[in-house]
């Protein structure tokens, strides 16, 4: 077994507050979270660019994408892998499978906050439990107020209409187990620090400039 005392951290020469300084900017992690087809990636991906545009210097991270790679599932891995080395590592979605990949990219988004960047997150993250987690370890590797929790809070009914992979059609099927908000569950934000009003009152790119505004409220980075 590895003993935990012979991992030691390293301390860099570079160290957070000179790349912050370097980029003009805070480094923070904006967790989108909400159900599958709410608008977390839309949303993200506006307020990227709108970010972009001002020049700043951002990351996106995204369910789907990261489940190619960092998270992949048993059946990707096994096309370069032992059958036992994709069940061990391969995530699908039970709840301890959720934790692990949230975990992981929570661990990913804190250190891209550490090189300063503004680390857009896209997950559906249902679990309280594990975005606190997230935020803790945000937070420790920066100080507070690093983690940014974006409740994007469109109803089921809405997403469900939208359906934009059919998922949801699949889910009522039975042929998706697991499915968030249909047969597994999705434990509402109880104090995020956004909340998005979902549905079709406001555009993805006017909830994007929702979150653009609090960011540099709070002095993210200054605009002009
Ligand atoms: N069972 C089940 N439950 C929820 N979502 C499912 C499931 N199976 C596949 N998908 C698709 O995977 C996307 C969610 O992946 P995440 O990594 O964000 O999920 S989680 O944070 O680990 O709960 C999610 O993408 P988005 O629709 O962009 O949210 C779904 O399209
Ligand atoms: N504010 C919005 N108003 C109307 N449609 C939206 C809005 N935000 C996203 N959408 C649409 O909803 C669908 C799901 O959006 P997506 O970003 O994929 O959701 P998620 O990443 O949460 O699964 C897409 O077709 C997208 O164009």
């Amino acid at each position: 077994m590895t003993n935990p005392s012979d991992i030691v951290w390293h301390d860099h020469a570079v160290n957070r507050a000179t790349r912050e300084q370097n980029l003009g900017q805070r480094g923070v992690v904006v967790w989108f979270t909400g159900l599958s087809g709410c608008g977390k990636s839309t949303v993200a991906n506006e307020l990227d660019c709108q970010l972009s545009r001002l020049g700043r210097s951002t990351m996106l991270l995204d369910g789907d994408n990261i489940r190619h790679g960092l998270c992949a599932p048993p059946d990707r891995l096994r096309t370069e892998h032992s059958e036992a080395f994709a069940a061990r590592f391969g995530l699908g979605f039970g709840s301890m499978d959720r934790e692990e990949n949230i975990r992981r990219i929570g661990s990913v988004a804190a250190l891209m906050a550490s090189a300063g960047l503004i680390t857009l997150t896209a997950f559906v993250s249902p679990y309280r439990k594990d975005r606190d987690h997230v935020r803790q370890i945000v937070e420790a590797a920066g100080r507070e107020g690093d983690f940014i929790e974006v409740f994007v809070d469109t109803p089921l009914a809405i997403c469900e209409s939208r359906d934009p992979k059919g998922l949801y059609k699949k889910a009522r099927a039975g042929e998706i187990k697991h499915f968030t908000g249909i047969s597994d569950p999705y434990e509402l934000p109880e104090n995020p620090e956004i909340h998005l009003p979902g549905g079709e009152g406001m555009s993805a790119a006017e909830q994007a400039s929702v979150v653009l505004r609090w960011l540099i409220a709070r002095n993210v980075f200054q605009a002009g």
